[in-house]
């Protein structure tokens, strides 16, 4: 029966393993997106928050300073505003000598105010700049004097940006806060501020230990940045620093040019900075914060970045177990296979062993046999090396060799199926084998593969059971007693004959025979007699027919039958009577016998004379045999009505069935002719 097609073929696993693949490509691919959109986001959110810290810090410091500085002008302005005081100055510049008591209350005013708000020198100056109290005697320096007229001339404080001078050894701000008595001026308090100590701390608290941000105070000068405050890493400023205009990345440029707020920009290394810029209230300096963009925000991105990459890692790590797991998997199905694979292969050669079974493999391109241990045994060859096809030839029996050759041959040449048996030499014996061999798939070397199989015994028992079918069916159609063939083979060999004589048109003759007097031989020397009389009878006509074609049977009883093939009538009749007169000759005493003082018999012939060849072919196959046995039915029907003539002729005789008139009656339609004797009348028994 057909086997149906399925409609649904599983995939392979090749095909599987690539559509895992590009799953796993497509999850990664929307991970790593994932992964990198949060990390933007997260980048972002980072550097908001850096910048907001920066513009915190910046309002912070820039508030500071605006407070400091307000706080010192708050302090030039109370001396300024101090009538008491310049009223006290006024006396002790008319009579130094001798106003002790305003020369006193001066120093002590200017004494608080240093001691109070931590000036490096409280001065009073007189108008030309020279310094006329306190701890300095000197000229001040030019911006001093400058400072000195401008307060003078506007009547109130006027600053000096911190810098750098001779005059001290240590950067300083300084303010001159101008004292009038009325409308006249007497001059000026000279405040004197050590910024390291004052103004500089502002600028430094940063919320982190940070190694890159700092905060610098600058001024516009013209177009350029004056840097009031040094920079961190240039330390102490010695001359005044001046950053150009040009150099526009700079964030203080931007700052002098008008940026406020939050910028990016380069530093003096040109590194990328984020900066703040912060005017200070009531002054003309700006605040500039500033911090390099990696450290506040690039660690952070590259702590996410590590952060992120957890996620991948675990991923890749799981992935890695997974794939790691399934390998070992395999090896462990892979090795459980080879097991099942060796165990299989031990019980195939177990099993080949016990069934007497060879496998082989056939190489047309070297013409080589490679053959299982089992093979090898069989052909007695060395197992498992390649044997040369003239090697193996040479085990198969010289007599099948040419045969088996050419079987091989014409397999390999028409890639047919290979089967044949053979015989091998084995030492003095000779062993059978069945060899089976089908073709691989078609290529350029064209290998055969098959199985060999030891079938002597199965050859032997085969042999013996013929002999012994041959031996039951000889028995089958033999008498017991007599030794010659029974009823059914004389039946049957006679259908054959009939056949065989009307397909060659042949006459063919049958003699029926029949002891005379044998009931009375029966009576007078009793049963064991009779039937030993019976054997020799059959004997002497076995003994008698010259033919190996001619068959004796017994018929029945005291009755025999000769099937003549090929005989005509004259001829059957000689038959007949040197069957009789061998009969005679036996010479076995029969006293009860009315004919003779010895065993006698009677013989009946008919002879068919089988013209009708073609008839019987016309009549198809099964007809004719219908025919022939319903011919020689009658056939032997004519020889007993001729028998029957003998007997009533007196016994002892041979009786021939008339001439047929015409050969049908005596093929086709059924009718028998008559005898050359009167019908018989019945035999007496
Ligand atoms: N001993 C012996 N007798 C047999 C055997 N078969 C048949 N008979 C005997 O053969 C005898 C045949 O007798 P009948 O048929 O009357 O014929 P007949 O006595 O031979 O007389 P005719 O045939 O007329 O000459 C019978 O008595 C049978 O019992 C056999 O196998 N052994």
């Amino acid at each position: 029966m057909p086997v149906p097609r399925r409609l649904f073929r599983a995939p392979s696993r090749s095909l599987l393993a690539r559509l895992a693949a590009l799953i796993a490509l497509l999850v990664g691919a929307l991970l790593v997106w994932t992964l990198s959109t949060v990390y933007e986001q997260r980048k972002l959110m980072h550097r908001h928050q850096a910048e907001r810290e920066l513009q915190t810090i910046g309002r912070l410091q820039a508030q500071a300073v605006a407070d400091w500085r307000t706080s010192r002008l708050a302090d030039a302005n109370a001396l300024t505003d101090d009538s008491l005081f310049a009223q006290a100055v006024a006396r002790w510049q008319s009579a130094p000598q001798t106003e002790h008591e305003a020369t006193a209350f001066v120093q002590e005013r200017l004494r608080i105010l240093q001691e109070r708000a931590r000036y490096s020198v409280v001065s009073f100056v007189a108008p030309d700049g020279t310094v006329s109290m306190g701890n300095s005697s000197k000229t001040v320096p030019d911006a001093e004097k400058k400072a000195l007229a401008h307060a003078i001339e506007s009547a109130a404080p006027a600053i000096v940006e911190p810098r750098r001078a001779p005059f001290f050894a240590f950067p300083f701000f300084s303010l001159m806060a101008p004292i009038f008595d009325g409308t006249r001026p007497l001059g000026a308090v000279w405040l004197v501020m050590d910024v390291r100590t004052s103004l500089y701390p502002l600028l430094s608290p940063w919320p982190t230990a940070s190694e890159t941000a700092e905060s610098v105070l600058v001024q516009a000068q013209g177009k350029d940045a004056l840097l009031l405050t040094p920079l961190r890493r240039h330390g102490e400023l010695e001359t005044p620093t001046v950053v150009s205009a040009s150099d526009t990345a700079r964030p203080l440029v931007q700052a002098v040019a008008g940026a406020r707020g939050l910028l990016y920009g380069r530093d003096d290394r040109n590194t990328p900075v984020i900066a703040v810029v912060n005017a200070i209230a009531e002054s003309p300096w700006l605040l500039v914060s500033e911090i390099e963009v990696n450290e506040a925000f690039g660690e952070a991105a590259t702590r996410e970045l590590w952060v992120l990459s957890l996620p991948v890692s675990a991923a890749v790590l799981i992935a890695a177990l997974l794939l790691g797991g399934w390998q070992w998997r395999a090896r462990l199905r892979e090795s459980a296979l080879k097991d099942k694979l060796a165990q299989n292969m031990q019980w195939l050669e177990s099993a080949q062993k016990a069934a007497l079974v060879g496998y082989y493999v056939y190489e047309r391109s070297g013409d080589t046999f490679t053959l299982s241990p089992m093979a090898s045994e069989l052909f007695g060859l060395t197992p498992e090396a390649p044997v040369a096809r003239t090697q193996w030839l040479a085990q198969v029996h010289p007599a099948d060799r040419a045969q088996v050759l050419a079987g091989l041959d014409e397999a390999l040449r028409e890639r047919k199926p290979l089967r044949m048996q053979y015989r091998l030499v084995d030492g003095s014996q000779e062993r059978w084998v069945d060899m089976w061999g089908e073709h691989d798939a078609p290529s350029a070397n064209a290998r055969m593969t098959g199985t060999v199989q030891d079938i002597t015994e199965r050859q032997r028992a085969e042999e013996k059971l013929g002999q012994y079918r041959t031996a039951l069916e000889a028995l089958v159609r033999q008498d017991p007693m007599t030794g010659v063939a029974n009823r059914r083979a004389l039946t049957e060999a006679l259908t054959v004959e009939w056949q065989r004589a009307a397909r060659i048109q042949a006459p063919l003759s049958v003699l029926m025979i029949d002891v005379d007097h044998f009931k009375a031989f029966n009576d007078r020397y009793g049963h064991l007699a009779g039937d030993e009389c019976l054997r020799k009878v059959a004997k002497a006509l076995a003994r008698t027919v010259a033919r190996a074609t001619d068959l004796v049977a017994r018929y029945g009883g005291e009755e025999f039958a000769v099937l003549l093939p090929a005989t005509g009538r004259a001829e059957a009749q000689a038959i007949a009577e040197k069957l009789r007169l061998a009969v005679r000759k036996l010479a076995i005493v029969h006293a009860a016998s009315g004919v003779a003082t010895v065993v006698t018999v009677s013989i009946g012939v008919a002879t068919a004379q089988t013209k009708t060849a073609m008839r019987s072919e016309e009549l198809g196959r099964a007809g004719a045999q219908a025919n022939a046995e319903r011919e020689s039915l009658h056939l032997i029907h004519q020889a007993d009505q001729a028998l029957y003539a003998a007997k009533e002729g007196g016994r002892d005789a041979v009786v021939a069935q008339a001439e047929a008139p015409s050969s049908t009656a005596l093929v086709g339609s059924g009718a028998a002719p008559d005898p050359t004797v009167s019908p018989p009348p019945p035999r007496s028994t």
